[in-house]
């Protein structure tokens, strides 16, 4: 399994890349923008990693232990607070490719070894584990951590995270739904933006010591990573996203 989540971001670690990179995994290829190749290599060196226990005054995790009375039987139920967040997704008619962020994320890495380990982790063995295995591609998205419109959150996120200026009148609403029913149960509102390439104005990368990379999707590989039996480490909102866009926009072959 390691092996094939590696394999996922393979490529991407190349010291001179051919212009511009391709990163293969079971099968599909994802074309990353050459421009911001530098974020790439850059996105998996992770050193000195530790955990400690979390600050009560966190901005992004508050944990609640929530008492009820349901049909007369006493329950609780731990959770946790966590922002609301809009994503999108984007497809180029130019390319006539979807365009997806990749990024390290400290949660998928800890749960990767997590799971491995059987219990909550307090050292970790980084040659055991690469730092690839925490390694996602997803829709652009963002945290709703300002008091503004949520479709200008996700315009301003399409700017900072993948350099496409788009006035809000072209990002349509697409669902709004619930994410981790289990654990936080936050709102996400899922945008639907087309952009072509006279709308980048930068390459992206995030903002505020971010490192993320742009990856640009073909249709065909888009296809193939709804393949039955696939495994990614791409949350359920990126899939959703590309069935949606599938399903509901993408040209007819
Ligand atoms: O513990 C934390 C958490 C967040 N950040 C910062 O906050 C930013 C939040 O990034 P943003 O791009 O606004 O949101 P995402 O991290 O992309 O996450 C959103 O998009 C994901 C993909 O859809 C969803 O899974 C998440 O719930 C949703 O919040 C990060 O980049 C960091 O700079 C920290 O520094 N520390």
């Amino acid at each position: 399994m390691y092996l094939r989540i590696i394999q996922f971001v393979k490529g991407a670690f190349r010291k001179i890349p051919p212009a511009p990179s391709v990163v293969r995994e079971f099968g599909q290829s994802y074309r990353s923008n050459s421009s911001s190749y530098h974020a790439f290599v850059e996105m998996d060196k992770i050193t000195a990693l530790r955990y400690e226990r979390l600050p009560e005054d966190s901005p992004y995790v508050k944990p609640f232990r929530m008492y009820y009375t349901q049909n007369g039987e006493e329950k609780s139920w731990d959770l946790l607070k966590v922002h609301d967040s809009v994503a999108i997704i984007i497809y180029n008619s130019t390319t006539q490719n979807l365009l997806l962020v990749k990024q390290f994320r400290p949660a998928v890495y800890h749960g990767v070894i997590s799971s491995a380990e059987g219990t909550n982790p307090t050292t970790i063995d980084l040659e055991k584990y690469p730092p690839q295995l925490g390694i996602t591609v997803e829709l652009c998205a963002g945290i709703v951590d300002k008091s503004k419109p949520l479709v200008e959150i996700a315009r301003e996120e399409v700017l900072e995270e993948v350099g496409y200026n788009v006035p809000v009148d072209r990002i349509e609403t697409v669902l709004t739904y619930r994410s981790g029913v289990g654990a936080t149960g936050a709102q996400q509102t899922l945008y639907y933006c087309e952009v072509t390439n006279a709308d980048k104005v930068n390459s992206g990368g995030g903002v505020d010591g971010e490192i993320i990379d742009v990856v640009e999707l073909n249709l065909n590989d888009a296809r193939n990573l709804l393949t039955q039996g696939s495994v990614v480490t791409s949350p359920p909102s990126c899939l959703l996203g590309i069935l949606w866009f599938l399903t509901n926009k993408a040209p007819k072959p």
